[in-house]
Formats: C-alpha cells, sequence, structure tokens
C-alpha cells in the first residue's frame, strides 16, 4: 500500500516510512493511494470475531505486507490488552435505536488510547528495525498528550513532548500529562490556545532542517496510523448492530475531524452506514462550514468540553482532498487561503459531496449540562461533556427506524466539575487511578513561539537520525 500527500507535492510513501513521517514534506496529510474494501461477504466473515481479530483484518489491509503477521497481531493483541473492559470498545444501549460505543476503557480514560496504545508499539517495531530514534511530538487539547504519554513514557527509542494549552486543560488531563516520572518524556504548556500548540507542531515538521536534526516524528492524527487504528470500533460496532445486512449511523464529538473521518474511510472500505453526524460545541466551525460552504475561523471559546475547542480541524482537509476528487491543487488553493484569510471557499460540487456523507449539529454550553442531566434522569447513565455534545447532536440527526451509535469519547471522570455542576453527581477517576491527583507534576512553560520550543526540543532530544 503507498501513500500520497493530500497536496501532492511530496513523494509516495511506503506504510512504514508514512508512519514515521507523520506530516508530508509538502504540509499536506497522507492517505492511501486507493481505499481498500470489503465485500459484504468479508464483513459478514468478521461477525463473532474479537476487538483485536476485526482490528487485525482491518488493519493489515493498511499496512500490506511490510510488518510480518504474526509480529502485527502481537501488537495489536498487547495494545488491547491494555484495556480494562474484555469488549476493549463496549457498546451500551441508551434506547430502542440508541447505542453508546464506550471508546474510554484505556489507560487514560479516552478514544486516544485505542490507536495511540498501537501507535507507539508499531513505531518502536519499525525504529528497531532500523536501528534508529525518534523525537515524536504532539499537540493537545487535553486527551490526545496523555495518551501520548501513557503509551510511548519508558520506551527506549523515542523521546515525546507534548505541548498543551497552559491553563486550557482539565485538572484531570493535565496531571495525566505532567506525572508520568518517565525521563523520555516532555510536558510543555505554551502560552497559547489549542491551534496555536498545533501550528507549531506543523510549522517544527516544515521546518526541514530541524525535522531531520533530530528525527521529528508525529502522533496527532495527522498521523495516517491513527486514523487506521480508528477506523476499527466502526466496524466492530456496526457488526454488532446486524452489518452488513443493517445500516447504521454515528454521531462523532468532532474537533480535529480524525474520528469522524474514520468513520467516513469504513464507509469507503465497505461498511453500510447511514448517516456519519459531527457534533460540535462552542466551537462550531464545522457546523458553519457545511451549512454556509465557507471554512471560517472566528476565535477559540473556552467550553466544558475543552478537547474540541479547536478551530484548525486538521482531518477536514483529508475530506476535501477525497470532495475535490483527489484534486491535490484545489487542496492547496484552500490550505493557502486558510493560511492568508482564516477561511476559504468549498466548490459547490465538493460541497455537494460533502453534505452527502455528513451532517452536523451544535451543542451550546448550556444544551451540554442540559443533556448530562437529562441523559442521566432518563436512562441512568453519565456521560462526559464531549459526549454529551454527541447526543445531543444524535437526538437532532438521527434518521428514524436507523440504529444511532454516539461514540462516548472520554470518560466522566475526566471532567469531574463540569458533569457535577450538570447534574450533582461528580464522577470518580476509576480505582487504579485513584492517585492521580496527588501525583508530583513536571512540566515547563514556553511562550507560543517556534523558536523557544524548538530550542527546549533540540536541548533534550536525542534522536539519532
Ligand atoms: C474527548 C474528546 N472528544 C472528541 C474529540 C474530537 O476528536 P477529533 O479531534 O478526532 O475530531 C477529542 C479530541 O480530539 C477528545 O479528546
Ligand atoms: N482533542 C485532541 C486534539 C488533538 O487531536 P488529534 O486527534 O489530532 O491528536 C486532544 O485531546 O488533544
Amino acid at each position: 500500500m503507498e501513500y500520497i500527500s493530500t497536496r501532492g507535492e511530496a513523494p509516495a510513501l511506503s506504510f512504514r516510512d508514512a508512519l514515521m513521517a507523520g506530516l508530508a514534506r509538502d504540509g499536506g496529510l497522507y492517505v492511501p493511494r486507493e481505499w481498500p474494501t470489503f465485500s459484504k461477504k468479508d464483513i459478514k466473515a468478521l461477525r463473532g470475531k474479537t476487538y483485536q481479530d476485526v482490528a487485525f483484518a482491518v488493519i493489515s489491509r493498511f499496512v500490506g505486507d511490510e510488518i510480518a503477521a504474526d509480529k502485527l497481531k502481537a501488537m495489536i493483541d498487547e495494545a488491547y490488552a491494555t484495556f480494562r473492559h474484555p469488549a476493549v470498545v463496549p457498546l451500551v444501549q441508551t434506547g430502542p435505536n440508541d447505542f453508546v460505543l464506550e471508546l474510554f476503557h484505556g489507560t487514560t480514560l479516552a478514544f486516544k488510547d485505542v490507536a495511540m496504545q498501537l501507535l507507539a508499539r508499531l513505531m518502536d517495531h519499525v525504529l528497531a528495525e532500523r536501528g534508529q530514534r525518534a523525537t515524536i511530538v504532539g499537540a493537545t487539547s487535553g486527551d490526545t498528550g496523555g495518551a501520548a504519554i501513557d503509551a510511548f513514557a519508558g520506551r527506549e527509542r523515542t523521546d515525546v513532548f507534548i505541548l498543551f494549552p497552559h491553563g486550557k486543560v482539565s485538572p484531570v488531563q493535565q496531571r495525566q500529562m505532567t506525572s508520568s516520572g518517565a525521563s523520555n518524556v516532555y510536558a510543555v504548556a505554551v502560552k497559547g490556545n489549542f491551534d496555536d500548540c498545533q501550528n507549531l507542531v506543523k510549522e517544527m515538521f516544515n521546518d526541514v532542517a530541524f525535522r531531520e536534526k533530530v528525527g521529528l516524528s508525529g502522533v496527532n492524527s495527522i498521523n495516517w496510523a491513527r486514523i487506521m487504528a480508528q477506523v476499527v470500533y466502526y466496524f466492530t460496532s456496526a457488526l454488532s448492530l446486524g452489518a452488513p445486512d443493517r445500516k447504521v449511523s454515528f454521531t462523532v464529538p468532532t474537533g480535529n475531524f480524525g474520528d469522524i473521518f474514520a468513520g467516513y474511510v469504513a464507509k469507503k472500505m465497505g461498511l453500510p452506514i447511514e448517516r456519519l453526524a459531527i457534533s460540535t460545541n462552542d466551537n462550531d466551525i464545522l457546523a458553519r462550514t457545511l451549512k454556509t460552504g465557507r471554512y471560517e475561523m472566528k476565535g477559540v471559546h473556552a467550553t466544558t468540553s475543552p478537547s474540541m475547542d479547536i478551530q484548525i480541524s486538521s482531518n477536514f482537509e483529508r475530506l476535501l482532498f477525497e470532495a475535490y476528487g483527489r484534486d491535490a491543487g484545489a487542496v492547496r488553493n484552500a490550505m493557502a487561503s486558510l493560511k492568508q484569510s482564516g477561511s476559504f471557499e468549498i466548490q459547490p460540487e465538493a460541497l455537494k459531496s460533502i453534505r452527502r456523507e455528513f451532517r452536523a449539529a451544535r451543542a451550546t454550553e448550556k444544551q451540554v449540562a442540559a443533556t448530562i442531566k437529562e441523559t442521566l434522569a432518563e436512562t441512568g447513565y453519565l456521560i462526559d461533556p464531549h459526549t454529551a455534545t454527541a447526543v445531543f447532536a444524535a437526538k437532532k440527526l438521527a434518521k428514524p427506524g436507523v440504529p444511532m451509535v454516539t461514540l462516548s469519547t472520554a470518560h466522566p471522570a475526566k471532567f469531574p466539575a463540569a458533569v457535577e455542576s450538570a447534574c450533582g453527581i461528580s464522577p470518580a477517576l476509576p480505582l487504579w487511578l485513584a492517585d492521580l491527583m496527588t501525583r508530583e507534576e513536571r512540566f515547563d512553560l514556553l511562550d507560543a513561539d517556534l523558536k523557544a520550543v524548538e530550542g527546549f526540543i533540540g536541548k533534550h532530544a536525542r534522536a539519532t537520525a
């Protein structure tokens, strides 16, 4: 399988090289040259299989023969053995046709663990094979950082630098990032918001000399392998609801567009998905874009779902590439306009094709709180604010008669203050994390300045690229 850049000006790469590259050298994102497909018969053959077996069936289509099957299987088994639920991502029924897909049973209580635990093992494998080290950088609005730090802490071939917006993540999220105690981990609080952190990461990738000097690699969903691993749970949940004989819809709390793009990929691969619904919080750039055809940044608001406080939704670029019939020139123009003016227009045909695949709804802060309260009262089920945006949107966007799976992307105990203020219950951390908030913190505070961040990383990174 070959991977090509959405901007068309970087060399095509193998799976292993795309995995280690993260962002393409032209600033674009890698996607497979063609989508692997599953026939109805192939999908039926996955019925009754474990999460790990389905993961192998899906992921091996993207990896090809670049990693031996027994090695890939072993990495998948190890990655999902870290989850605290035997089903890995259990599906819970909350209404006649309403389901919640619990993606938070991993080590850091958010859906990021699903991809990150595998990504760390895949990268380790490739680095060991090549006898190299890498410097991993990531930007986080709260969850990616904790998951990356947990997955990479103590690994011999990587140093990990996670940039998070100072004062804008929940106390639990911050402590997960700052208390690992691992000597290869650096949690960096940036004086800015998530978009500043993400821009710094992208600028580091575009600084070729720096990129090469430190052997830069990325773990945000700009890295194709993150999306690949997230495709799996669309398959497992749809299979448990009768796929491929029955269509299923999904609602996804959306920020960087990685998770819902994985659903789009599952559909491209042949999974019969009826609707893909985007939910946003007050940072509703995606909902506005679908409505108006204009992607327009308007500044970030702090909300009770901080992980979705994002304006530059990186993976939307992958969708644009598809919507424009893989015209990399059109993507380059859109991205240049975004950089220059903070906005771009989507051409009518591309917009039509996006609207065919996606719907979107925004949940205001009031609606998020009310949804947490109502869901608890009506079903006895406690949800976190990110999931609440999706439960709210699912009610608006479900197609009657079609099962709606709402992705629950974080455990409510990651956001106890918001949950308590909405419904009066302060969710406790699981026992195995009970001492988290008393663990010692270590982090550095830096300006949102490329030179400052590169200087810090350059001083600590031990890569040999
Ligand atoms: C809890 C939670 N929900 C939803 C999202 C949004 O997911 P994505 O960025 O893949 O759209 C994030 C962050 O990415 C998150 O941490
Ligand atoms: N919400 C994310 C933001 C980064 O998203 P990613 O999926 O691109 O890593 C977070 O929690 O950090």
